[in-house]
């Protein structure tokens, strides 16, 4: 989607410092080192309790596309360092020209419910290959994770409502409002307003009419009947140009005639004012006049905390129009995901073991060549635990808390588990079937059924249980003692 929006090939998406960093392995003649990156967030967003994955149909189309075509090669060439000489000298600048991305990728399916720490992508490849994918990968997953979470908080409150996005106008430019569009969707809206993506991505796409159709008639009642007449079968009427109450009268007299000629009055729309109080108001009038099924529609930068409030005090609201809160994610504009290095193969072939070190504990990074295990029981998911696929033993194991490592939990050989990381690139072929938008979509609404309401709270959530399996906990506490031993001498 962007190369077309850019009319460019997108080798060239990515931070410089990837570039220059590639350049410097391929001069010392580590290009070629085997890594293991993870890509993974460390706190869920919107101060909710959980997080669903979106980005993967994005990744895999980037990989797909990657390269550096000649035009990117010359901007590249023509580059220069502090000293006016060219930063990259040719030589490299024809092997990135030739690169061919060989690495292989495991990754959680899009509509994954997932948690701080555990990889949502795991990159193993050349370390030169890895390095120019952080930026692009972290642009494709961070993102769309953000938007399908906070359309599935919003899917929470609103249970079996009707969600519509209306953001396109709001979002951050055209492709921020395509991939809101498509991460929204996969999240849990119904609909979209956004016609380029009911195209492009197959989205539902739904719509009434704004305030200026209201206003470029003589009056309100003229506005509803031509657009009745012209659209009988998508007739929502917006009600509160001029008088919110006087609207819906209005919008009953066009119904009547609707009915007259076989149709019926779809809703209308209320944009502004109490819209608990108007939405009773209007359901009232409605009914009274035996409109029942007529939907009653509620926009005006709604998010899923008014949503709820509005659900306590009682508003007949069924359909839910959410724009700029929702692609913007308004309250929290950015998921902090970060790709951090895991292992380097040693010239023996042996794996070396890497971590992050910081002050704070929960920023100290994981290391190894990591696994999700979410373990269930008939009730639902009990707790996931990271390990390292080469150190594991499968049948049993012990989970151990990362903040507190007195808290050891069992898992014995009976209990059930799924693996959340599938293979989807293996040295560069795709193996990966991506399922349908619908799957993904079905999938959140699957995966969040198991889990337990308290981690689905929009207030103070429950913090599900994620662990280390012991072994792996044992190899990361040892590397932090090392490396703090290290960094003193
Ligand atoms: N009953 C309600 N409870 C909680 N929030 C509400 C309720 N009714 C409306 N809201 C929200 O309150 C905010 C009101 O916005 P605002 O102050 O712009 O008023 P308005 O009615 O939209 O006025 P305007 O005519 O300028 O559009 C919106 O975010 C709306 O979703
Ligand atoms: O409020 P949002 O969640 O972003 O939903 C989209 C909004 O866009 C439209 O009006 P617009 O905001 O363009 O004009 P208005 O504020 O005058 O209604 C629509 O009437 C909604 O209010
Ligand atoms: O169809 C609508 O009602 C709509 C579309 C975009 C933005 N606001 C409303």
């Amino acid at each position: 989607m962007i190369n077309k929006l850019y009319d460019t090939s997108l080798g060239l998406l990515t931070d410089l410092y990837q570039l220059t960093m590639a350049y410097g392995y391929w001069k010392s003649g580590m290009a070629e080192k085997e890594a293991v990156f993870n890509l993974y967030f460390r706190k869920h967003p919107f101060q909710g309790g959980y997080t669903v994955a979106c980005g993967l149909g994005s990744v895999i189309d980037y990989i797909k596309e990657f390269r550096f075509d000649a035009s990117d090669l010359a901007y590249l060439a023509s580059l220069e360092g502090s000293d006016g000489n060219p930063l990259f000298e040719p030589a490299f600048l024809e092997y990135l020209g030739a690169l061919r991305l060989a690495c292989s990728i495991d990754a959680v399916a899009e509509g994954t419910v997932v948690f701080p720490n555990e990889p949502i992508l795991r990159i193993q490849g050349s370390i030169l290959q890895c390095q120019l994918l952080e930026t692009p990968l972290l642009n494709l997953i961070n993102f769309q994770t953000l938007i399908a979470t906070k359309a599935a908080r919003m899917r929470q409150v609103a249970q079996g409502d009707v969600l519509m996005e209306f953001g396109l106008r709001r979002a951050q430019g055209p492709d921020g409002g395509m991939t809101a569009s498509r991460a929204a969707y996969i999240g849990g809206v119904d609909a979209t307003s956004n016609v380029l993506a009911g195209k492009l991505y197959g989205i539902p796409v739904k719509g009434t009419h704004a305030h200026s159709w209201v206003m470029t008639f003589d009056s309100e009642l003229e506005a509803f009947e031509t657009y009745a007449r012209y659209l009988p079968n998508n007739t929502t009427l917006l009600v509160d140009t001029y008088d919110t109450i006087q609207g819906v009268k209005n919008a009953i007299v066009v119904g009547e005639k609707l009915r007259e000629r076989g149709h019926d009055l779809g809703g209308i729309r209320l944009d502004s004012g109490d819209l608990a109080y108007l939405s009773i108001e209007a359901r009232h009038l409605l009914d009274a006049a035996g409109f029942h099924t007529t939907q009653i529609v509620a926009s005006n930068d709604l998010d899923e905390h008014i949503m709820d409030s509005l659900k306590i005090q009682g508003a007949k609201i069924s359909v839910w129009g959410i724009g700029t809160k929702l692609v913007t994610a308004f309250d929290q504009p950015a998921l902090g995901g970060v790709y951090k290095l895991a292992a380097i193969r040693d010239p023996g072939g042996e794996w070396s073991y890497k971590i992050k070190l910081s002050e704070q504990a929960v920023k100290v990074s994981t290391p190894g060549i990591q696994q999700v295990r979410r373990y269930r029981d008939n009730a639902g998911f009990i707790a996931d635990m990271i390990y390292d696929i080469h150190r594991h033993h499968p049948q049993e194991a012990s989970m151990v808390d990362p903040y507190d490592f007195t808290k050891i939990r069992q898992f014995d050989s009976e209990t059930e588990f799924e693996e959340l990381l599938m293979p989807i690139f293996k040295e560069g072929d795709l193996v990966y079937r991506l399922p349908s938008i619908e799957a993904s979509k079905a999938r959140v609404l699957q995966q969040l059924s198991c889990f337990h309401q308290g981690v689905k709270r929009l207030v103070n959530p429950h913090t599900y249980p994620v662990g280390l399996e012991k072994e792996l906990f044992d190899i990361k506490t040892n590397l932090v003692i090392r490396a703090r031993s290290v960094s003193k001498s």
